[in-house]
């Protein structure tokens, strides 16, 4: 049957690494029968120039019928001052949420070619493989009051609060442990159950759950400031690392180092299966709108481009075409290709554009 993709290409570099997983895209379809309609719509800045919102109602409905959304990139110094709920940044969050996309998949892996590229020791990164699942519709992200208030004394009081309740953690646990069964089975959970009582029970329903269904899994704890820390120390202790919806994005950030650049990290937002076996997906690579490049064809559209490749993966059931794509990515990176925020001495520089070229060229060779 003919799936179908929303693409929400946003702002900055988001346009222009998105459209290189468009071709991508197309080279799937012609090339492997991938049976696809896609359509696009705005979200984020644009959106909010055309619709004075960041995403629209009509948006909502057209990704919660798709089979999954693409996102390139929200956001930028442009909407530096319109009103909070207006922002770019409160489209791509009302996606997430509307689609109950609870679980964010943030995979690191460090690409062969690029043990040299990181900023940390080659032997530090070097076949490194580690799966980050944020927990993506909580926490201090969404708990309410959210707001500042005037104190009446020259004094005025942010407020950001920090909610999970049992459901919440439970199921974006199981879904650690379900990768887990299928990588290194490990799970290390993330939480600062020092300070934080929604630490103390994340931790509490973590081992529960782990010894109600998934005692053969092996499972640690660690506390987030030690994790940041661990993460550029020894990465290659971890396998699955779950964490709350504000450690994930910090700790996703700090692992896309490992791996050369945050221009190569994809992520998966996957929601729960409904009767019929559908889950709402959104795939999106884990970096911004990178205002300091956009506009300038420079940025690395690896991130877009394995999003798909997790897209082809989790929600198309095809993983033989996410493997190739993979393996594209890993040839090109191989042959000395590298866009600037990937540069190593001897190499080639490429933009955007060219990179795109050099991956469907790898992908007609793999082919053939
Ligand atoms: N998912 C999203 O849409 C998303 C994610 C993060 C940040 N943002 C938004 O993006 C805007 C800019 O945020 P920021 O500057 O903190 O983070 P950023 O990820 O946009 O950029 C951080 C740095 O990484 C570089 N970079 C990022 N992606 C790259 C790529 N594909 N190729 C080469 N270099 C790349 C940028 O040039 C910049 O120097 C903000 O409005 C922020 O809210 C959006
Ligand atoms: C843009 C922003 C809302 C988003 C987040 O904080 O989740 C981004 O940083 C991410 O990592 O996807
Ligand atoms: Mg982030």
């Amino acid at each position: 049957m003919t799936k179908k993709i929303l693409i929400v290409a946003g702002d900055g570099i988001g346009p222009e690494v998105m459209g290189e997983a468009e071709r991508v895209l197309g080279w799937y379809k012609q090339k492997r029968g991938f049976d696809v309609t896609v359509e696009h719509e705005l979200v984020g800045g644009c959106c909010y120039d055309k619709h004075g919102v960041a995403v629209t109602d009509a948006t909502i409905e057209k990704a919660k019928a798709a089979d999954a959304v693409f996102l390139g990139a929200v956001g930028g110094p442009k909407w530096d001052n319109v009103p909070y709920e207006g922002r770019p940044e409160a489209g791509l969050l009302r996606l997430r949420k509307d689609l109950e996309l609870f679980a964010n998949l943030r995979p690191a892996l460090c690409f062969a070619a690029l043990a040299d590229a990181s900023s940390l020791k080659r032997e530090i990164v070097e076949g490194l493989d580690i799966m980050i699942v944020r927990e993506l519709t909580g926490g201090v992200y969404f708990g309410e009051p959210k707001e500042i208030t005037d104190l009446g004394n020259g004094e005025r009081r942010g407020v950001d609060t920090q909610v999970y309740t049992t459901h919440e953690i439970r199921r974006i646990a199981e879904v650690a442990f379900d990768l887990a069964r299928k990588r290194g089975n490990r799970v290390m959970s993330v939480e600062k159950r020092n300070v934080m009582k929604t630490g103390v029970l994340w931790y509490e329903e973590v081992a529960k759950l782990h010894a109600e269904k998934f005692a053969d899994v092996k499972l640690d704890n660690m506390l987030a400031d030690n994790c940041a820390m661990q993460l550029v120390r020894n990465p290659k202790q971890f396998d699955v690392i779950v964490t709350d919806n504000l450690f994930g994005d910090v700790l996703s950030d700090i692992a896309s180092m490992l791996t050369g650049s945050l221009g190569m990290l994809p992520s998966a937002s996957l929601g729960a299966k409904d009767a019929n076996g559908k889950a709402n997906a959104m795939y999106e690579p884990v970096h911004g709108s990178a205002p300091d490049i956009a506009g300038t064809g420079a940025a690395n559209p690896i991130a877009s481009i394995l999003s798909l490749a997790m897209a082809l993966r989790y929600t198309f059931d095809r993983g033989a075409c996410a493997d190739l794509l993979e393996k594209a990515v890993d040839a090109v990176l191989a042959n000395g290709l590298r866009t600037g925020d990937i540069m190593q001495p001897g190499m080639t520089k490429v933009g955007t554009v060219a990179m795109g070229d050099a991956i469907l060229k790898e992908l007609d060779r793999l082919n053939a």
